[in-house]
């Protein structure tokens, strides 16, 4: 059977674009030295300085603004960023009221069927509506008896929330016992966005008595020994396989699996595998949800196999884009030229809070540094470090102590730090296919550049190219979102200088979304 979708049209949509592995840990292979001569004549739309038309709009509402907060607040760590400024609120209202765009929503939380304790929760969030993937997905979340779910939509539209809710509604904390056995456990690629995902349950959970949410992530506590004594668990695959073998968790009274980037947990080898043996220890009858915004075709037969019979919400490849985010290219001559113009780039640009996304261990480390030494107040996240000091790191980013955060493909995704108006890619991503070939990695750019452009926002993706082969990734790229991006060229510095700040300096893209949401319901 086929559920309507907003517009009450007929729902059959899926991705259609064969994948090859998606090699997404972090890589020590070593930079392409070839010389970059511009030599290609580029297909790619070339525009003269292309100011965005910011609408300089008033406060025409009378409502309260939203001052809407990062996933982990700051009792959890987040940056409790208020947005100050009026035409925000506005924006943000047009967008909701806007049926093409994914912040759209025909009902309220209210008509959701929530429970009263956990529409508190909601509004402690200042979130006023549900946006398009809570609207569409929480009544098929919330039926019963349940059924699992995989759903797509784009970066920053609330998916997390979305779980979130159908979890809490779900619990039942009426004795001490059920409220320190896992009853919804929910895996993630990255410690951070585990951590992330306990503050967002936290939060949304405030006004729900007996509540307890604890992260299983290497190297804390709970992963050595302790019992975990929770209702939520939210943890990385590896962390929480170990804890149930080592009978540190007992998971027979669970009711809810959620794989948040699902594409991601169920494509790499890795991951993967551990999500299959993490289901396999857990009780059959269980509800699985699976969440992403991407879902490439070569995993969706392993999504569809995760979780079977699931309720669908899904988009084209060509939907996928954000269009609050400005995507850019810098053309540089070399490598040793990408470094030079970043430090320039810095130099010139006064920015909220930006990351700079590279391929290695190694490159994060050597910018870092040099960064640092020149004066930039800058931090690096990487697999190399260790959890703690992951988490003292991370923190800071968050609360805006540092401005510019160094990484890798590990927090290219789910990351949500509202402030982040600029996303660097030192380095074009890209997958090892094998026999020595790197090929576009178009997922991971849109994960990378989503970390900016959050609920509306506007943000800016600049990538930096230094030779043929990256030029090539960058154009795939292009291709496969059918989206348009915008050459700068590295001479002219005011236009640079002109298109960046008049981006950052705007508070929300106009209701300019691409939406296409389609939505596939099982009988
Ligand atoms: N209904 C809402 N109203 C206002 N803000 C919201 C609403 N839903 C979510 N948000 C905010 O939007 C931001 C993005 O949400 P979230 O992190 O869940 O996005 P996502 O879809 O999971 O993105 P990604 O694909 O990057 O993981 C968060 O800061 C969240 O607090």
């Amino acid at each position: 059977m086929s559920a309507p979708t907003a517009d009450g049209g007929s729902l059959a949509g899926r991705i259609s674009k064969p994948e090859t592995m998606n090699a997404q840990a972090e890589s020590f292979q070593p930079q392409s030295g070839t010389s970059w001569a511009d030599e290609v004549a580029s297909p790619v739309t070339e525009k003269p300085s292309a100011p965005v038309a910011v609408e300089e709009k008033k406060p025409e509402s009378s409502e309260a603004p939203v001052s809407q907060v990062d996933g982990a607040t700051a009792p959890f760590g987040g940056s409790e960023l208020h947005e100050p400024e009026f035409d925000v609120e506005v924006k943000l209202a047009d967008m909701q009221a806007d049926p093409n765009n994914p912040l759209y929503s025909a009902a309220s939380f209210e008509q959701l069927g929530l429970h009263d304790n956990i529409l508190k929760g909601v509004m402690a969030m200042n979130f006023r509506k549900p946006s398009k993937v809570q609207e569409k997905t929480l009544p098929l979340l919330l039926l019963n008896p349940p059924h699992n779910l995989i759903g797509q939509s784009q970066s920053g539209t609330g998916k997390t929330a979305a779980f979130v809710l159908n979890i809490l509604h779900r619990l039942d904390l009426s004795t001490e016992q059920l409220q320190k056995a896992p009853q919804a456990l929910v895996l993630a690629p990255s410690r951070e966005l585990a951590r992330q995902i306990v503050g967002v349950v936290k939060v949304m959970g405030s006004y729900m008595p007996g509540l307890i949410v604890e992260a299983a992530v290497p190297q804390d506590a709970a992963s050595r020994g302790r019992k975990i004594e929770a209702s939520v668990v939210v943890g990385t695959p590896g962390t929480v396989m170990d804890m149930i073998r080592k009978r540190s968790m007992d998971m027979k009274g669970l009711k809810v699996l959620v794989l948040d980037e699902a594409d991601n947990m169920l494509d790499q080898q890795g991951l993967g595998d551990q999500c299959i043996r993490v289901k396999a220890m857990l009780p059959k009858n269980i509800q699985i949800v699976l969440f992403s915004a991407t879902f490439p075709d070569n995993v969706v037969k392993y999504a569809e196999n995760f979780a079977p019979n699931a309720n669908q919400m899904t988009l084209q490849h060509q939907d996928l884009t954000v269009e609050g985010i400005k995507q850019i290219y810098l053309d540089c001559d070399s490598d040793k030229a990408k470094y030079e113009i970043l430090v320039k780039f810095y130099g010139l640009m006064t920015i909220g809070s930006s990351i700079i996304f590279v391929k290695t261990r190694e490159t994060a480390l050597a910018i870092e540094q040099r960064m640092t030494a020149e004066g930039h107040k800058v931090v690096s996240l990487t697999g190399g470090y260790e959890g703690a000091q992951r988490d003292v790191i991370i923190d800071s980013f968050r609360m805006g102590h540092a401005k510019v955060l160094i990484t890798t493909n590990v927090l290219a995704r789910g990351i949500d730090v509202q402030s982040v108006s600029m996303v660097v890619n030192y380095d074009v991503p890209d997958k090892f296919v094998g026999g020595g070939k790197f090929v576009a990695d178009p997922q991971t750019y849109l994960h990378r550049i989503g970390r900016t452009g959050r609920f509306g926002r506007v943000g800016v993706a600049v990538t930096f190219i230094s030779n043929r082969a990256d030029w090539e990734k960058l154009m795939e790229i292009q291709r496969y979102f059918g989206t348009e991006m915008t050459k700068v060229a590295t001479n002219d510095w005011d236009e640079l200088e002109e298109t960046v700040s008049k981006i950052i300096k705007s508070s929300r893209a106009g209701a300019n979304f691409k939406d296409g949401a389609r939505m596939e319901m099982q009988d």
